[in-house]
């Protein structure tokens, strides 16, 4: 039997990247697709938004569901909503892939370790290895989470340096169901340009004012216009109060204006083309306090 006797078998399906703030999974999903789609920051739960990256490759379409981190201490509406859209992600999914942080596993990994469906395939990531040489110290990890429930794998990665996520990305697409691929091949995610623009303008802000930044600010897109070659953007950064504009603007604006060399240089990056931003600071109170208001700036 020559090879191009085999049968060729596609799989195609949903995975989900779920595990507390900050481990990596936006970190992971971008190494995996290969693009950044989903903003990572030093500040737990940047991530508010499902997003998919889609990977193609000859014998399988993985599409990445990233979620938000699980918020395990109880919150406002945002966390309640938060945690909704994680534990909805991993139910949505053909195979979920439950991120640590390799320097150790913790009261949070374990209650959602224990959330999760328990009807399909659950691998864990111990991610930021490269943050750990001490191997006794990965045993005893791979140990306790072990024992809290069964994984059907457990991959020691970095998504920082790439190290074992290419096995990672293996050992998911061994995984899906047989299918056709359910994105066009070109499509790196299901999430508009608008979308993304919207998120990479949120993390340069999170990046450029660290723990300074109103914990609530969102960014609106008010226009964008998509030229031939050219997008042109106007967005407003939303706070909370009058009294947080000056740490965003920064003395003379050089705050804002170093937010928006950032984010347009990513974003004529991503896009292919020239990117004209325009970002300014509105006051928006109370925007967090509901649900419903939530619901309207696209949080599910
Ligand atoms: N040393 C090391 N750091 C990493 C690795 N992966 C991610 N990080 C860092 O961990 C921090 C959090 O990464 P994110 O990808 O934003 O984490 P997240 O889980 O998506 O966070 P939330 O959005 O809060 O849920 C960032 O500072 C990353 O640079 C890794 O493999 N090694």
């Amino acid at each position: 039997m020559t090879d191009s006797d085999t049968p060729v078998v596609h799989r195609s399906g949903h995975v989900a990247i779920v595990g507390r703030p900050n481990v990596g999974k936006s970190t992971l999903l971008n190494r995996m697709v290969g693009q950044k789609l989903s903003i990572t920051s030093d500040r737990p739960q940047t991530t508010r938004h499902r997003i998919a990256g889609i990977v193609t490759r000859p014998d399988a379409q993985l599409v990445f569901i990233d979620s938000p981190g699980y918020q395990t201490r109880s919150g406002g509406a945002l966390n309640r909503v938060l945690n909704r859209t994680a534990v909805q992600v991993a139910e949505d999914a053909d195979v979920v892939v439950l991120v640590c942080d390799a320097r150790g596993w913790t009261p949070a990994d374990e209650r959602i370790a224990k959330l999760l469906p328990a009807d399909r395939p659950v691998l864990l990531a111990i991610n930021k290895v490269d943050a750990v040489p001490e191997k006794a110290r990965l045993i005893e990890l791979v140990n306790k989470a072990t024992a809290c429930r069964a994984f059907d794998e457990v991959v020691p990665i970095s998504a920082k340096t790439g190290r074992q996520v290419p096995l990672l990305l293996d050992l998911c697409a061994a995984r899906l169901p047989e299918g056709p691929p359910m994105y066009d091949p070109d499509s790196l995610t299901d999430r508009s340009e608008r979308f993304l623009a919207a998120e990479l303008i949120r993390e340069k802000l999170f990046r450029r004012l660290g723990d300074e930044v109103p914990y609530d600010s969102t960014v609106e897109i008010e226009l964008f216009e998509e030229l031939p070659k050219l997008r042109r953007v106007h967005a407003a950064i939303l706070i909370e109060r009058e009294g947080q504009k000056p740490i965003v603007l920064g003395a003379g604006g050089e705050r804002i204006k170093r937010i928006a060399t950032e984010a347009r240089q990513d974003l004529e990056k991503l896009f292919g083309c020239k990117v004209y931003l325009e970002l300014f600071v509105k006051v928006k109170s109370g925007w967090a306090a509901t649900e419903q208001s939530l619901r309207a700036y696209g949080y599910e």
